[in-house]
C-alpha cells in the first residue's frame, strides 16, 4: 500500500481563516494533539510575519519531536532568516519557500516577467541551501498556470536539491481531472521528478478541495497538504480528516493510505474548533456533529438492524464512542422502541403505541426529543387512569389591558362534545374556568406549579395541580412545550384522577355498609 505523507498546515494557512488568531499557548496545544494525530509533517505558521508568530514557530519548534516542523518563506532572504531564527532547536526542520508562477499573479501582483519569478525562486532557494537541508518549493497559483512554464519552474527546484514541490490551486479553480493532469503530465515531462516529492494543496472555493487532491493522489501526488475541519484563507483548505478517511474507507480504490492514527481524529477537530472558534457545521463530513446520527425512521430501522446499511464508516475509527439515534418528528417506533428500552422502560404494545403518539405530536413541535422529554411523556401515560374527559383544543385570548378569554372544547366519555368559554384573571385562570363550565365539575384548585423538563427554547413545560373536592384531593400531570396546555392538561389529568377516587370511594362505602 503507498503511503501518503500527511503536511498539516492548521497552523499556517488554517490560522490565515478570517477572524482567527492563535497565540503560542494554542498553537502548542494544537502541534501536541497534531503529534498524536500523527501527521508527518507541521507548518507551524510564517515566522517572518510577526514577532509573536516566530516566537509561536519557534515554541512549536522545540516541543514536538516526532514531526517535521516547518517555516513557510517568501522568496526574500529576510524571510528565511526569520524562519531559520524560528527553526532553531527544531528536531527535523524545513522551510517552505514559495513563489507565484500564474500569469495573473505575474503581472498584477508580482510585477514580474517569467525569467524574473525563475530567477527569483533559484537565487532564494541557493540562500536557503546553505541552512537548510530539507526544502519544499511551492508555485503558488499552480492551478493557473502555464504547463510549459510549470514543467520550467520545477525543473529548476528539482536541480537545485529541495525535497518536496507543491502544486497548489491556491483559488480553488480547478476540477479533478484538471488537477489530476498536471500531476501526471510533471511525472512525464520533468527530468529526474522521482528525485522529488510532489504534494498537493488545494483550496475549497468550489468546494472540489478534497476531490482534487484524491485525484492528485490517483496521478502520483506523494504529499497532501491540509487542515484539520478544513479551516483556511476564504472557503478554506482540503480538510485532512477526509483525506484520511477517504483513503481509508476506499483502500481498494485508492490502494494508498496516510499513516495517521484515525482514532485522533475526533478528539483533534474539537480542539481545533474550541481554540480558532470557527464551529464544525453539523453535516461536515466525517466530524460534524451529524456524520454518524440518524434521525429518519427507515434509516434508524435499518442501523438497529446491521449499521453498514447507512454506515460506510464506523463512528469508533475516529475515535467516537458510538452512532446516534437522534429521535425527531422522522423517527419510527423501531428506534422510539428501542430508545424506551436503552432507558430501562418495558412497555406493553398499547403502551407503546400511546407513548408512540404522544411523542410524534411532541416531535412536531421540538427539533429534537430529549430523554427527559421521552421520560417524561412516558411516565405520564405509564399511570393509566381512564380518560372520562380528554383535552382537544383549547383556544386563548390574551392583552395585558384586556381581560383573558378561554375556550375549550372536552370529549367526555370518548363521545360527547363539550365545548364552553370563559373569562379569567389571567390566561390559566380563564382555561380552568372554561374546563369547569365545560364539565361542570366543582373543583378547588389547591395547588399549581410548573416546572421545565429538558432545555433551550423548545422545552416542555410541566404543570402539577391537585384539585380538590369533598375532601377529597387528586394530583394531576400536564406536559406540553407550550404552558397553557400543559396546564390544561393538568387540571384534565386531575379532574380524571378525581373521578376515579372518587368511584374508589364510593366502593368502599357501599362495601362497609
Ligand atoms: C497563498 C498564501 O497563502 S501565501 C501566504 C499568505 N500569508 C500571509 O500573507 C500572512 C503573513 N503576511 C504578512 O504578515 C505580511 O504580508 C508580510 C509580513 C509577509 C509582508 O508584509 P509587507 O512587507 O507589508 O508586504 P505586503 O504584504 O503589503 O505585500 C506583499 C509583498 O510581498 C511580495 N510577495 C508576495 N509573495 C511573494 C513571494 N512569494 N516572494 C517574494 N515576494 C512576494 C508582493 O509582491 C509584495 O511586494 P511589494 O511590496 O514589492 O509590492
Ligand atoms: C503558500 C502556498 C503554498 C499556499 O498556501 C497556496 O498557494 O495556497
Ligand atoms: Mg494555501
Amino acid at each position: 500500500m503507498r503511503k501518503i505523507y500527511v503536511f498539516d498546515t492548521t497552523l499556517r494557512d488554517g490560522e490565515q481563516s478570517p477572524g482567527v488568531n492563535l497565540n503560542t499557548r494554542e498553537k502548542l496545544e494544537i502541534a501536541y494533539q497534531l503529534e498524536k494525530l500523527g501527521i508527518d509533517r507541521m507548518e507551524a505558521g510564517f515566522p517572518a510575519a510577526s514577532p509573536g508568530d516566530l516566537a509561536a514557530v519557534n515554541a512549536v519548534a522545540k516541543a514536538v519531536k516526532n514531526v517535521t516542523v516547518i517555516g513557510l518563506s517568501r522568496s526574500r532572504e529576510h524571510d528565511i532568516d526569520a524562519v531559520r531564527e524560528a527553526l532553531i532547536g527544531a528536531q527535523d526542520p524545513c522551510i517552505h519557500i514559495f513563489l507565484a508562477t500564474s500569469p495573473i499573479h505575474r503581472k498584477h501582483k508580482l510585477r514580474m516577467e517569467k525569467h524574473q519569478v525563475l530567477e527569483t525562486a533559484q537565487s532564494a532557494l541557493r540562500y536557503a541551501k546553505k541552512y537548510f537541508s530539507k526544502i519544499e518549493f511551492s508555485l503558488e497559483d499552480a492551478g493557473r498556470t502555464e504547463l510549459d512554464f510549470m514543467v520550467e519552474m520545477v525543473s529548476m527546484a528539482v536541480n537545485e536539491g529541495v525535497k518536496v514541490v507543491n502544486i497548489p490551486d491556491t483559488v480553488g479553480y480547478l476540477n479533478p481531472s484538471e488537477y489530476g493532469a498536471i500531476f501526471k503530465h510533471l511525472k512525464e515531462n520533468v527530468p529526474d521528478i522521482e528525485k522529488v516529492q510532489l504534494s498537493a494543496h488545494c483550496h475549497n472555493d468550489l468546494g472540489m478541495a478534497t476531490a482534487n487532491t484524491l485525484a492528485a493522489i490517483q496521478n502520483g501526488a506523494d504529499q497532501i497538504e491540509g487542515t484539520i475541519n478544513g479551516i483556511g484563507e476564504r472557503a478554506g483548505n482540503t480538510a485532512i480528516e477526509e483525506i484520511a478517511m477517504a483513503l481509508e474507507t476506499r483502500q481498494e480504490f485508492f490502494g494508498a493510505k496516510t499513516s495517521l492514527n484515525l482514532s485522533e481524529i475526533s478528539r483533534t477537530s474539537r480542539l481545533v474548533s474550541k481554540l480558532t472558534g470557527m464551529v464544525v457545521p453539523g453535516n461536515k463530513a466525517i466530524v460534524g456533529a451529524n456524520a454518524f446520527a440518524h434521525e429518519s425512521g427507515i434509516h434508524q430501522d435499518g442501523m438497529l438492524k446491521e449499521k453498514t446499511t447507512y454506515e460506510i464508516m464506523t463512528p469508533e475509527t475516529i475515535g467516537l464512542k458510538e452512532s446516534k439515534l437522534v429521535l425527531g418528528k422522522h423517527s419510527g417506533r423501531h428506534a422510539f422502541r428501542e430508545k424506551l428500552q436503552d432507558m430501562g422502560y418495558e412497555l406493553d404494545e398499547q403502551q407503546l403505541n400511546q407513548a408512540f403518539s404522544r411523542f410524534k405530536e411532541l416531535a412536531d413541535k421540538k427539533k429534537e426529543v430529549s430523554d427527559d422529554d421521552i421520560m417524561a411523556l412516558v411516565e405520564e401515560k405509564l399511570i393509566d387512569t381512564p380518560e372520562v374527559y380528554k383535552l382537544e383544543t383549547i383556544y386563548v385570548t390574551y392583552g395585558n389591558r384586556s381581560v383573558p378569554t378561554a375556550k375549550v372544547r372536552i370529549i367526555k366519555d370518548q363521545e360527547q362534545e363539550l365545548e364552553e368559554e370563559a373569562e379569567g384573571n389571567g390566561s390559566v385562570d380563564a382555561i380552568y374556568n372554561a374546563v369547569d363550565k365545560a364539565t361542570g365539575e366543582e373543583v378547588t384548585l389547591s395547588d399549581y406549579s410548573i416546572k421545565s423538563v429538558s432545555r433551550g427554547k423548545d422545552a416542555q413545560g410541566e404543570v402539577h395541580v391537585v384539585l380538590t373536592q369533598n375532601d377529597v384531593s387528586a394530583q394531576g400531570r400536564g406536559l406540553s412545550t407550550d404552558i397553557l396546555e400543559a396546564s390544561a392538561r393538568a387540571y384534565v389529568d386531575a379532574l380524571n384522577q378525581l373521578i376515579e377516587k372518587r368511584k374508589t370511594f364510593s366502593r368502599r362505602e357501599r362495601a362497609s355498609l
